[in-house]
């Protein structure tokens, strides 16, 4: 079974509060974006262990600990019936970029079992599975448009008339570990609420909807402030850092991007939402 799992953008993210488990609550709105990995799942060859093969961009880590693995011993742990499995992971979307690409790959590789080996587990537990490997895992079970809150793993739905957006997504090849952001966050309650500031034209959302980690990472990576600015000048109708980090994206409510001379190390996606 082959399947894409995509990024996510955050539009505004605001934490709230530290945790008594060292977690953070959080507010923000979650969307799909459609860059994606490929991930394939087989079962392993007669006398073979599940294992992972990695291809595309390299993955920081013992690849054991690759968290399309540590999805499938999960479930394997409650149901002994499933087979070894072979899984290989094109590694596309960045690391360490706020996109949410480990946490994806995670939640697809719960979804592609459930459907290999005919489980027949509901979207709920699926969810139930996933949060236990990431806060932003469960995300990615329904993979559409929600308002998150608690450590980003508890969903309302929003309507967002998004679909179609121009949108260009920089990463400037800077790793931020989620930890490291999450340390440099004084929590404080959000400035607008999300949901009302969303519901208006995106050409206010400058002014309103904004990413806290934006303001605690920016004074020691400057690049992150530098695309944003680029972006605008781009003719972006709204632009921001997109969960903790480094990736910075634009959207786009009517137009064309304009074309910007990137420097090589960045890698940079364009696409509609
Ligand atoms: C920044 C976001 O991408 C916004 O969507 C997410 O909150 C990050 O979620 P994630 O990468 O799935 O994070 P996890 O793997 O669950 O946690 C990594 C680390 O980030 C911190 N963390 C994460 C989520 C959260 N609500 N509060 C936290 O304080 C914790 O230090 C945790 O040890
Ligand atoms: N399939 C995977 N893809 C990416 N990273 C993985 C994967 N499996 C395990 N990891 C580990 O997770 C770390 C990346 O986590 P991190 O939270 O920094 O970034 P992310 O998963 O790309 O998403 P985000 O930046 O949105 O949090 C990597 O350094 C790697 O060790």
């Amino acid at each position: 079974m082959l399947v894409f799992p995509n990024a996510k953008l955050n539009l505004g993210l605001y934490i709230t509060q530290r945790r008594p488990d060292g977690f953070h609550t959080l507010e923000s709105v979650f969307v799909p974006l459609p860059w994606t990995d490929a991930l394939e799942m087989l079962p392993a060859a007669p006398g073979q262990a599940t294992s992972i093969t990695l291809t595309g961009r390299p993955i920081p880590g013992d690849p054991a600990t690759n968290l399309c693995l540590r999805a499938y011993e999960l479930l394997r742990a409650d149901f002994p019936q499933l087979p070894p499995v072979q899984l290989y992971l094109h590694k596309i979307v960045p690391i360490g970029a706020g996109l949410g690409g480990g946490s994806a790959d995670a939640a697809f590789a719960l979804k592609a079992a459930n459907d290999l080996f005919g489980l027949n587990l509901s979207a709920e537990t699926l969810e139930s599975y996933a949060r236990r490997l990431g806060s932003d895992c469960a995300f990615f079970i329904r993979n559409k448009p929600v308002l998150a809150a608690e450590k980003g793993d508890v969903f309302e739905e929003i309507e967002l008339k998004l679909s179609g957006t121009a949108c260009v997504v920089v990463y400037p090849n800077l790793h931020i570990s989620t930890a490291e952001a999450y340390g440099r966050i004084v929590p404080q309650s959000p400035r607008f609420a999300l949901r009302e500031a969303l519901a208006k034209p995106m050409s206010t959302w400058r002014e309103t909807v904004s990413n806290d980690f934006e303001t605690a990472l920016t004074p020691a990576h400057p690049v992150l402030a530098e695309i944003k600015q680029q972006l605008y000048a781009a003719g972006a109708t709204y632009a921001s850092l997109s969960g903790s980090g480094s990736a910075v994206y634009g959207l786009w409510e009517t137009g064309e991007p304009a074309s910007v001379a990137w420097p090589s190390a960045h890698t940079v996606w364009q696409g509609r939402l």
